[in-house]
């Protein structure tokens, strides 16, 4: 099967001279249409870089993004991308945040047709009651709904995921983790998924890639999950495929953890000596 998003070798830095960050290097990923891919990493380690170049939201420094064989040089409603923090237009209700998107896509539809389109996706996202309720009236987990019903209204064939549970309580987290499980099984579409949590993204993909810690990070090995869908929560900690594949996954993510240390200090000059005066013994 043909891939529907492939990285080769990108890397991406930001600034220049004495400021430039090497952030990513060396990425190479292939996607096939309907996987669900989770990328699982530390704070700061690139994995919205990573996400936005899926996008096109930023461009590599050297290497290309492929999106269904063609080089991607900028967004497009054939990814639609969900970030952390909503991002939501606080003055618009749910109904206008969702119909943005649906305007912009399909300015051929009359106004009826717009507005059954924005109906269906608030409705697949269970917001009805909502729909006429502005974001500071909704929880964090509503809010993070509007952003999926949003995304999906553009119909994307890949939905790219930055993290959009991070900032939801345990609960509310699980909620939204089976919602879009169901709303990937019942699309067929393509999901790439940034997280900060193994067992989510083992939970809920086919495969789970750990990044490593930069400088210059980079996709380690793919585990894939062979585990049967539906997965059952309750007991997937009992599971002897979910325990080891999370073992090794843990034992990657600590191993970097590991060599940045060891990288710290041996570099001195990244370890200055505390500013006090010697002790008057
Ligand atoms: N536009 C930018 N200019 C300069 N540096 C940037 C820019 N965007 C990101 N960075 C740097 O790149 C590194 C990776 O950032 P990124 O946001 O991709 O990490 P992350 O893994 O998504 O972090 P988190 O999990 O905390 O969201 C950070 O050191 C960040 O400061």
């Amino acid at each position: 099967m043909d891939n529907i998003l492939e990285l080769n070798n990108v890397t991406r830095h930001f600034g220049e001279k004495e400021n430039r960050a090497e952030i990513l290097k060396d990425v190479n990923l292939q996607i096939k249409k309907g996987e669900f891919v989770a990328i699982v990493g530390f704070s700061g380690t690139g994995k919205s870089t990573l996400i936005n170049l899926m996008g096109g939201l930023l461009e590599p420094s050297e290497g290309e993004v492929r999106s269904k064989g063609q080089p991607v040089t900028g967004p497009a409603p054939d990814r639609g991308v969900i970030f952390q923090n909503y991002s939501l237009l606080p003055w618009l209700s749910v109904e206008g945040n969702v119909g943005l998107a649906v305007n912009q896509i399909y300015k051929d539809k009359s106004k009826s047709e717009r507005k059954a389109i924005i109906e269906k996706y608030v409705d697949m996202v269970s917001l009805s009651p909502a729909i006429h309720k502005k974001p500071k009236e909704l929880s964090g987990g509503m809010r993070q709904r509007v952003s999926v019903a949003r995304a999906l209204s553009m119909d994307p064939d890949i939905l790219l995921m930055d993290e959009p549970l991070s900032a939801l309580d345990a609960l509310t987290r699980s909620v939204l983790q089976d919602q879009i499980l169901e709303i990937w099984r019942s699309t067929g579409k393509t999901i790439v998924l940034i997280t900060n949590d193994v067992d989510e993204g083992i939970y809920m993909a086919d495969r789970i890639i750990p990044i490593s810690i930069g400088p210059n990070a980079t996709l380690g090995p793919s585990f894939d999950i062979n585990i049967p869908r539906p997965r059952e929560r309750k007991t997937l900690n009992k599971n002897e495929e979910f325990r080891r594949l999370r073992a090794e996954v843990i034992g990657f993510l600590n191993e970097e953890k590991r060599k940045e240390k060891s990288n710290e200090t041996t570099d001195s000059s990244s370890y200055p000596l505390p500013d006090i005066a010697p002790a008057v013994i």
